[in-house]
């Protein structure tokens, strides 16, 4: 019985994996760069007519940091989760009360700050009725206060803050708490993110680094070498580029191996580098099981500062399933004509990437600019992904981003996209609905997701985002 049905539920998950989409074979950038280039081939050139600028780099347009060790501390956990919460959304209008905060860490007679957050919905129209219904209700209560209300009062000053740069101030103070604190130790890793910088969690070191000499090592293989793991027509997965659907689609400035990590079974080892680079399969089937603990607790979190049982978020994602795509972006002669990847959102519950070295090129989208996001050394980017946009009802966005290049030194970054198990529906969350929100996201079944996904890469050019075909 137990056999049998995990045979029907392998063949459906094969047939799953075979409608993923596919990707027509495309020159190997890197081999394209293997000879002096001066200019660009005209497949690579992008119409950058309408683009938006890039930021020039400020302290208030780079990330916000959170610090996984506070997350999972008692005494912190709570401020840190506010911070994730605020992290993950940067858009609301807040205020601070100076002094009117829970009291501090080790001074217990002296207050923080207060912040007060102000989602102010305006209607559009007031109704006709409302003159009307005025006439029959009974006066309005007096807004006078008596004396015994006012004694109770306290006058207070609201203060305008600048979150963004109060969230940077914080956490370069946690940050600096943190080194101080881990001085001397050098098994935790940093994380940074797109939605927020995360530090101290539990991926060991080595596994990091060892995955980030693979990846490199595996780009500067051969190309007949790397070609022994090239994507089959029907699959994305294997060595290539990712949705190349036609002979005149612009091309990316990147090559990409896409392989399926976890859970084991789903492995396709025919695409995984054996000989070469020596320990391939080692480094990644360590790296992919350690990430995947990260993404684990990364998400109970974030479910908690949603206010949703974190649980079974862990336990969705403990189930799920973790796709690595490691990415080399060549140089360029002239990249500001190029991308790496285009602008994008992940279609992930949530993205960890890892920057093999300290050259800049991830970009996310902020306030109508594109940001670079500085790599930290040993430092893992969090991203969250369409699936948790849905899942929060819009309360956190899946950002878009995309990768440029440089003229000098080649990139290479390795992305894990972790999902959760099939089991999980992606729809927006009972409790946040509950609530009295109205669902802005239609609900699909795990399946039904991709599905949808994979039959829209194949329509190309109709300019309509994913995300906005999700919603209601
Ligand atoms: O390499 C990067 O910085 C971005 C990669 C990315 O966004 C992706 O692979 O989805
Ligand atoms: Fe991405």
């Amino acid at each position: 019985m137990t056999t049998s049905t995990t045979r029907r539920e392998r063949e459906r998950e094969s047939r799953a994996c075979q409608n993923l989409g596919s990707s027509i074979p495309v020159p190997s950038v890197k081999q394209l760069t293997s000879q002096p280039l001066e200019t660009v081939p005209h497949r690579y050139i992008q119409d950058t007519s309408n683009d938006y600028p890039t930021a020039t780099p400020t302290p208030c347009h780079s990330l916000p940091i959170i610090d996984f060790s506070k997350l999972i501390h008692p005494q912190y956990q709570s401020s840190e989760l506010l911070n994730l919460h605020l992290a993950c959304k940067h858009w609301d209008q807040f205020k601070v009360v100076n002094y009117e905060g829970i009291t501090m860490y080790q001074r217990p007679f002296v207050r923080g700050k207060l912040y007060i957050r102000f989602t102010v919905e305006f209607p559009e129209s007031f109704p006709k009725q409302c003159k009307a219904q005025q006439g029959v209700l009974p006066p309005r209560p007096s807004m006078q206060m008596t004396d015994m209300e006012l004694d109770e009062c306290e006058e207070t000053t609201l203060h305008d803050v600048n979150i963004e740069e109060e969230m940077r101030r914080k956490q370069q103070e946690a940050l600096k708490m943190k080194n101080d604190d881990m001085h001397g130790e050098d098994t935790m890793w940093t994380a940074i993110s797109v939605g927020y910088e995360l530090i101290g969690h539990r991926v060991s070191e080595e596994s990091i680094k060892c995955m980030d000499r693979k990846t490199q090592e595996f780009f500067d293989l051969s190309s007949e070498e790397k070609k022994r793991y090239a994507q089959k027509p029907g699959s994305l997965e294997g060595y290539g580029q990712a949705f190349v659907i036609s002979e005149d689609q612009k091309l990316e400035w990147c090559d990409m191996i896409f392989l399926k990590a976890i859970p084991t079974h789903t492995r396709k080892l025919e695409f995984w580098p054996e000989e070469q680079p020596h320990n391939f399969r080692e480094a990644l089937d360590t790296y992919s099981h350690d990430i995947k603990k990260t993404a684990v607790s990364i998400i109970e979190f974030i479910a908690m500062a949603l206010g949703l049982d974190g649980k079974r978020f862990s336990e969705a994602f403990e189930g799920g399933n973790y796709d690595v795509r490691m990415n080399c972006y060549p140089p360029c002669p002239e990249p500001e004509r190029v991308i790496g990847i285009s602008s994008h959102a992940d279609i992930s519950g949530i993205t960890l990437l890892t920057d093999c070295g300290d050259i800049p090129g991830l970009q996310v989208l902020k306030d109508e600019k594109w940001v670079f996001v500085e790599p930290i050394t040993n430092g893992i980017v969090v991203n969250i992904g369409i699936i948790m946009e849905v899942v929060s009802n819009g309360v956190y966005k899946a950002p878009y981003h995309r990768a440029a290049v440089n003229k000098q030194k080649d990139r290479f970054s390795t992305v894990t996209f972790c999902y959760p198990g099939k089991k999980f529906d992606i729809k927006p969350a009972e409790e946040l609905i509950n609530s009295g929100s109205l669902a802005l996201y239609k609900s699909f079944s795990y399946d039904g997701y991709f599905e949808s996904f994979y039959e829209r890469t194949k329509l190309s050019g109709d300019g309509v985002p994913f995300i906005d075909t999700l919603k209601i």
